[in-house]
């Protein structure tokens, strides 16, 4: 028995699922889902290219923090960053939702309406899902690619004597954390950084048309990403501070709250920035930008030269 008085539980599941799905289509009206047991998609390439990320509420996302739209946003937005960085495009996006009896239906309804936006500014639909009953609000997203014909861009393609290159910003999302974390509101461009990052979803396929070697989308920090490169290729890689350079809107923040600005950008995650290498002479696409470069195998990460022995980025349960 459902009674509608608002929440997920007054609904059911069945009816929230007629919510979220009903007139909710994929872009490409070949394709199908949602609705049915399964979606249909097209794999242009023969190959997928496939990624999984989870936003936990008080992990990853508090809802005192973001409208849930905003989460709803964030939740596409990380997963559809792992598909560029293998140099892909989307092709669709699933999602899991779970959350307690008495949540508003309506909060589930923004938090999808932020999902589709976020997938249509990619140019896909969200053809999938699922919907449970859980103690806190978790938002599982599958997010699936096309290479286009190309080879993947891995992990492991670094060479040393490669330029190291990024696209996107840079701790801004952990100066808003810093920011929310404080009991701030403001300022809204930073706080926002932190709410919903804005990948630009063409940079990776761009960085892979220009011959690439390795790329990864910056999710628990720049150090942190760059070393997991560093590992998988086996090399070392120097960055610059001089030449990631501090925007000035996150000294300014860095002054108010009294924290080191440059940490953020060196370890703050979350923005969801792509890092790349590029060989030597490769000539960078629009919108990247050196940082640093690929040196010898077992030399590490280093910054400006020297070993970095703060924290590189976020771990989960540290
Ligand atoms: N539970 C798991 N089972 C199988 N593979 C996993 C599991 N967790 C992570 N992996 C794999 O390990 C690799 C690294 O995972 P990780 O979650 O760090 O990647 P990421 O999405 O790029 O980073 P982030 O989670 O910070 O966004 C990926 O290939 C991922 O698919
Ligand atoms: C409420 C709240 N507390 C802390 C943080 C910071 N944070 C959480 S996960 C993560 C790294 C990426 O996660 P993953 O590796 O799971 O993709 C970072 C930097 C936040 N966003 N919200
Ligand atoms: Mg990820
Ligand atoms: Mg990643
Ligand atoms: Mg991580």
């Amino acid at each position: 028995m459902t009674t509608d008085d608002g929440t997920v539980a007054g609904l059911g599941e069945f009816g929230l699922i007629r919510t979220v799905t009903e007139s909710r289509r994929q872009p490409d009206s070949t394709l199908l889902g949602p609705g049915d047991d399964a979606a249909i998609l097209s794999a242009p390439d023969r190959r997928v290219v496939a990624t999984t990320d989870m936003l936990v509420q008080g992990v990853h996302f508090r809802l005192d923090w973001s409208t849930p739209e905003q989460v709803g946003r964030k939740a596409v937005a990380v997963n559809l960053a792992d598909v560029a960085a293998m140099g892909a495009v989307p092709t669709t996006v699933l999602v899991a939702l779970g959350c307690p009896g008495d949540t508003p239906a309506s909060l589930v309804t923004e938090l999808v309406d932020g999902m589709w936006a976020e997938a249509n500014r990619a140019g896909v639909g969200v053809s999938g899902g699922d919907l449970v009953r859980a103690e806190e609000l978790v938002v599982s997203v599958t997010a699936l690619g096309d290479l286009g014909g190309r080879p993947p861009v891995t992990r492991s393609g670094a060479r040393p004597g490669d330029i190291v290159a990024v696209h996107g910003r840079l701790g801004w999302a952990a100066a808003g954390l810093a920011v929310l974390s404080r009991g701030f509101r403001s300022p809204v461009n930073v706080v926002n950084a932190q709410r919903v990052p804005e990948p630009d979803y063409t940079a990776g396929p761009a960085a892979a048309g220009a011959g690439a070697t390795s790329m990864i989308d910056i999710s628990d920090g720049l150090l942190a990403d760059l070393g997991h490169v560093a590992e998988a290729s086996g090399v070392g890689i120097d960055v610059r501070t001089d030449q990631v350079g501090v925007p000035r809107r996150l000294t300014e923040v860095g002054t108010a709250l009294g924290a080191d600005p440059l940490r953020w950008v060196l370890t703050g995650g979350e923005d969801h920035a792509l890092a790349a290498t590029f060989p030597p002479f490769a000539e960078l696409p629009d919108g990247w930008r050196r940082i640093g470069a690929v040196t010898v195998p077992d030399s590490g990460l280093t910054v400006d030269g020297e070993p970095y022995h703060e924290e590189s980025g976020w771990e989960h349960w540290r």
